[in-house]
């Protein structure tokens, strides 16, 4: 596992965009699972003004989870992707694969879990993503398993329909296997909230296991946390 631990929000933001920019450039086709929430909106900003080289056309994008909302709503992961990035850059429509978060949710975890199948190449029997993005959320949940839920993590489905543990909102969320089973794995965790679960998570402290975050291991062994010193606070 390596730790980019950064000095703020702006130093993340600019790390995780030149590791991304570097790796669509070094690759032939890639296929990312975005996160949602508020952390990705600083990221997006600035590749959106300072990756202006990158070859979108080479790039598909995915959703590792979904809010069951219209992609019109401020909920939804999607439009806030595309207020922050997709808006701004020069991508082929066909290369976007939102999750329909304003379908019936049993029936679109069915329908997202076969895009998966169709569009990405196979490893390990699997639908295998270049790249996962994940967020934390101050509980430790990641996607969108949360600790109530942390058994699907484990579901022999590709993805599942989740439920917030606060507001009961539904959401779609890839499942375990297809996260461990992604090339890279990146978390991009910012912001003091966090630095309690990083610090029990990556210090494999008493209790660490409940939290779906620390399930993320990947047979690849990619795993790269992008932090900034707030959320490090408990492990620099
Ligand atoms: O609800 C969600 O939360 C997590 C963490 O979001 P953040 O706002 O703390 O950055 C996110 O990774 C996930 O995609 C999102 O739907």
């Amino acid at each position: 596992m390596k730790t980019n631990v950064d000095p703020s929000k702006a130093e993340v933001a600019k790390r995780f965009s030149e590791y991304l920019e570097e790796q669509i450039k070094n690759n032939p086709i890639m296929h990312i699972a975005l996160s949602g929430g508020s952390t990705p909106k600083g990221v997006f900003d600035y590749m959106s003004e300072n990756s202006k080289g990158i070859d979108w056309s080479k790039v598909h994008l995915y959703w590792g989870d979904e809010r069951c909302v219209a992609p019109t709503d401020e909920e939804s992961n999607y439009k806030m992707t595309v207020d922050h990035l997709l808006s701004k850059i020069d991508i082929p429509e066909e290369n976007i694969h939102r999750v329909l978060g304003e379908a019936d949710p049993q029936a679109e975890a069915v329908r997202y879990g076969e895009v998966l199948e169709v569009q990405l190449p196979k490893e390990n029997n699997l639908p295998q993503f270049d790249l996962v993005i994940l967020g934390m959320g101050d509980d430790g949940h990641t996607a969108s398993i949360f600790p109530h839920e942390i058994e699907l993590w484990d579901s022999k489905e590709n993805c599942e329909v989740a439920i917030h543990p606060d507001s009961g909102q539904r959401r779609i969320t890839i499942t375990g296997k297809i996260i461990n089973n992604a090339k890279t794995v990146a978390f991009l965790v910012t912001g003091e909230g966090k630095a309690e679960k990083v610090k029990t998570i990556i210090g494999k402290e008493n209790g660490y296991e409940q939290y779906p975050a620390s399930l993320v291991a990947p047979t690849s062994k990619n795993l790269i946390w992008f932090m900034d010193e707030d959320a490090a606070a408990g492990i620099a």
